[in-house]
């Protein structure tokens, strides 16, 4: 069993019992923010950083980060949105963290989970978040398009992440404004930068926010992304585990037009 699909069939348990439980009371207090908007204005790589205690592919990154400084110091250099690990069985994360930190800052909080369910969204969107997440390898075509609908008449943006092009050309049967290619395999957890670089070039960039995910770790890892065509990278243990987040989030954030080949 690969982790995907164990993550998946604790995913099915986890809805199971949510479904028995009452619909969650309305308490959002945040507006609803957008990523895609942040990132058509800016003249820079756009960051979404990551809140990500742990993962599965390195264990404990930084289990007692104080997660709403964490996120303010994101804010305050200049990230496009932030990225709130909410599994609880793998990442050591919550909806209660997605909450507190998105009634903390005024930037695009984005619930990266494994959806599955109508019900995860309406808990996202409860918690505080403008963004989820619909990870193709983990959803039939169907099930993605029921669920990007779904979100984005509740007024969520949606970040449709692929890892290859089979994913990618069942993603853009949406017609999506944010496209997010995982640098990571979720079976294997290999990491290869050149995923983006080989994802993008089969992209219509148009007006579209598309986004690196994984694996970022040196400004030359933006200026690749950038140079592969994408618009934004997320950032997750690099950040985490920084002592100079405002320094290596500046340095992450190269300009759109490259300088390469300039006179
Ligand atoms: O990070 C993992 O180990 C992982 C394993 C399996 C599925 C998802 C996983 N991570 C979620 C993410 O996609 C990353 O947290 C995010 O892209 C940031 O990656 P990084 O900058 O490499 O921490």
């Amino acid at each position: 069993m690969t982790f995907l699909e164990k993550i998946i069939d604790k995913k099915k348990q986890e809805v199971a019992e949510r479904k028995l439980q009452a619909a969650g009371k309305h308490t959002r207090k945040n507006p609803i923010y957008s990523l895609h908007q942040n990132v058509q204005a800016a003249d820079h790589i756009s960051i979404i950083a990551e809140i990500k205690r742990a993962s599965p592919s390195k264990g404990a990154i930084q289990m007692d980060v104080d997660i709403l400084k964490q996120a303010k110091q994101y804010e305050q250099s200049g990230a496009a949105a932030i990225s709130v690990l909410t599994d609880e069985s793998f990442f050591h994360g919550s909806l209660d963290d997605l909450k507190a930190v998105s009634e903390a800052v005024s930037v695009p909080v984005l619930c990266k989970d494994f959806m599955i369910d109508e019900i995860q969204i309406d808990d996202a969107k409860n918690a505080g978040a403008s963004i989820i997440l619909l990870i193709l390898a983990a959803l039939p075509l169907e099930r993605f398009q029921r669920l990007y609908n779904y979100a984005t008449e509740q007024g969520l943006e949606v970040l449709c992440e692929v890892h290859n092009a089979d994913e990618l050309k069942d993603a853009l049967t949406v017609n999506p404004k944010i496209i997010g290619i995982n640098n990571r395999n979720l079976k294997t957890f290999e990491v290869d930068l050149q995923t983006t670089a080989e994802l993008v070039q089969q992209i219509d960039k148009g007006e579209l926010t598309i986004i690196s995910e994984s694996g970022m770790r040196t400004k030359e890892d933006a200026e690749l992304a950038r140079d592969a065509g994408a618009n934004t990278i997320l950032v997750g243990e690099t950040l985490m585990r920084s002592n100079q987040v405002e320094a290596d989030m500046q340095a992450l954030q190269v300009p759109l037009s490259s300088t390469k080949g300039a006179s």
